[in-house]
């Protein structure tokens, strides 16, 4: 299903004849760009972004429901946005399967900026990286979460993603500072440590489900999801959940109000706030219920937090020392730097804010990550190679990932054809007219305030206009030559390029790249999240080759607030014959 949804979208137009070299990851030199960029670029960005007119290709491959695409067409004439161009479509576009992919055939009919209306109800769909760069950096404070907001305020409270202004600014500045670099280090262990957890398990398996076949069958993404939800209940709040092994109310009601969180976002009506919604509609109850089960455990570990607050641990903690304190955890951090007047409502607002945020979206790089490379034995032989000759028997460490430069980019290209989330919302707050350069709109949109904005991260990462062969899994394409020895690498290291950057990111792609967001509200939580990635595909290829049960075709793709797999991701597991992990 996957595999016949992506077969529907055009082949890149002119994609070669943009003179993007293959695996090279070029960026762009247009006057526009504010920055110094790594990468060569053949032509202006400014020329690149109007070719977007023209796409007839895209028309004719759409497949449209004949009765259905009348009645969205009328659908489709509201809004208020002048002459920017309006996506007009069939209902199956939109329900029949997931919304990023309509946006994308609309992309590339339409341009860099449309408009997809509903009735008097317009919404601004940008695959642009200059809009997307100044939608969110350069004009931030102009924006707010819009209809996100509304949908998680409920279970986030005044966490940083649902957050007004005036709280987010507080909260930011207390909260980055607790993923400084000595954090992410001590973090290291506790990816390598849940991992092995997982990788004993798989190996029990083996033993016991098919004995002298050396072979299992499981569902990566779900066990993707326990390793994940187990990391960062560790890293967050020092909470052990244990959910590789076992299942307990309180991972139980974690997966009810992530599921529930999911539904929000993909539901045209907001349910939950009808009255009486939580007492007589059973799911909203059950919702609440688990709400109060996560806001309990939360509470009493901000409590114990405070209770076992000591000056020594502070001392250790202000000199960077994490080597020395048994939890190196968030929670500790915030709680022990602020002192213990923090305030506890806020500060589970924030602790599960980041609970929800660093959960679903890593196990989903992970599990495309699998994916792809299940798809491409070769690439998933390069990179065993690469893990036996960094790793050979030891334990992954943060020195170890560094040199894991083929496992980095493969996690970064998974970001790239499958980002979670695929969209970003915003909300205007005022008047604000867009950068133009594409579709003959040199001066841009003008977009009044309260106009929706979707910035399609999907649309971008797979431009034609920007990526050589988009829709390929090629990690390959991030190597550049190193300025400084003429060899291939990851620019990264190289600090004529982007001093210390162990992954690509949208600075360094000016925004054509942007798995995190950018600008000041991008994820406090990349390199957490990167790193724990790095440390779990290194430990599963270390130890098993991996192969898909089916057909790809058969990985049928939903999505909400990430893209995950409607079934599951059903894999075979074979223990390698080689080496490794001994010493565990
Ligand atoms: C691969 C995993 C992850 C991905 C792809 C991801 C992606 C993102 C993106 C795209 C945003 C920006 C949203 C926007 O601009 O509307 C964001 C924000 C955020 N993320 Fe992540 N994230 C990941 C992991 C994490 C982790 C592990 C944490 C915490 C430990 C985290 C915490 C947050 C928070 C708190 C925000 C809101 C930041 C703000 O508004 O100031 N994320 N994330």
């Amino acid at each position: 299903m996957l595999l016949a949804a992506l077969s529907q979208f055009p082949a890149p137009i002119n994609g070669g004849s943009l003179g993007l070299q293959s695996g090279i990851f070029d960026s762009f030199n247009g006057s526009s760009s504010p920055m110094a960029s790594p990468f060569r670029l053949p032509k202006k960005r400014s020329q690149l972004r109007c070719q977007s007119t023209g796409i007839e290709e895209a028309k004719t491959k759409r497949n449209l429901l004949d009765n259905a695409s009348n009645l969205l067409t009328n659908l489709l004439s509201g809004g208020n946005l002048g002459s920017m161009p309006t996506a007009e479509g069939a209902v199956s576009d939109l329900f029949g399967r997931p919304l990023f992919f309509s946006l994308y055939d609309w992309f590339l009919e339409h341009g860099s900026v449309y408009k997809l209306a509903f009735g008097p109800k317009a919404f601004v769909v940008v695959s642009d990286p200059i809009v997307a760069r100044h939608v969110l950096r350069e004009n931030a404070f102009s924006y707010d979460k819009g209809v996100l907001a509304e949908i998680l305020e409920p279970i986030m409270g005044k966490g940083l993603i649902p957050a007004d202004i005036e709280t987010w600014k507080l909260r930011r500045k207390v909260i980055v500072p607790a993923f400084h670099s000595s954090f992410l280090e001590a973090m290291v262990n506790v990816f390598t440590d849940c991992s092995e957890r997982t990788m004993l398990k798989f190996e029990k398996h083996i033993e016991s489900d098919k004995p002298g076949e050396k072979t299992v069958e499981l569902d990566l993404e779900a066990e993707f999801s326990s390793l994940a939800l187990d990391i960062i209940g560790l890293g967050v709040f020092n909470y052990d959940f244990g959910s590789v092994t076992k299942e307990s109310p309180v991972i139980k009601a974690v997966y009810g109000t992530l599921f529930e969180a999911e539904h929000r976002s993909t539901f045209y009506i907001p349910y939950w706030n009808l009255p009486f919604a939580r007492w007589i509609v059973p799911r909203q109850r059950k919702f609440h219920n688990d709400l109060k089960i996560i806001n309990d455990c939360l509470d009493d570990l901000i409590k114990n937090a405070k209770k076992t607050r000591q000056e020594t641990d502070v001392e250790k903690l202000q000199q960077r020392d994490y080597t020395a304190l048994k939890d190196a955890s968030l929670l500790r951090f915030l709680v022990d730097m602020r002192g213990a007047d923090v305030n506890d409502r806020q500060l589970r607002d924030d602790l599960m804010t980041m609970l929800i945020a660093g959960h679903e979206t890593t196990a989903a790089v992970l599990t495309w990550a699998v994916f792809l490379l299940a798809q491409n034995p070769s690439k998933m032989r390069k990179a065993q190679a690469e893990i036996d000759s960094v790793l050979g028997e030891g334990k992954t460490t943060l020195e170890c990932i560094k040199k894991l430069e083929y496992i980095r980019l493969i996690i970064a290209e998974a970001l790239r054809l499958y980002p979670q989330p695929p969209l970003l919302i915003r909300r205007a707050l005022q008047r604000d007219v867009l950068p133009g350069g594409y579709k003959g709109q040199d001066d841009g949109f003008e977009i009044p305030a309260g106009t929706d904005i979707f910035l399609s991260v999907y649309n971008l990462h797979r431009s034609p206009y920007f990526w050589d062969r988009p829709n390929d899994f090629e990690p390959e394409r991030f190597l550049v030559p190193k300025k400084s020895e003429g060899i291939e690498g990851w620019a990264g290291f190289d600090p004529g390029r982007s001093p210390g950057a162990m992954y690509p990111n949208e600075v360094i792609s000016d925004f054509a790249f942007l798995p995190f967001g950018g600008g000041p509200r991008k994820c406090v939580g990349d390199q957490f999240a990167l790193l724990e990635s790095t440390v779990a595909l290194a430990m599963l290829l270390q130890r098993f080759d991996v192969e898909l049960r089916g057909s790809p075709n058969e990985v049928e793709l939903v999505t909400g607030a990430t893209i995950h797999t409607k079934n599951g991701l059903w894999c075979r597991l074979k223990n390698r014959t080689s080496k490794a992990h001994k010493q565990y």
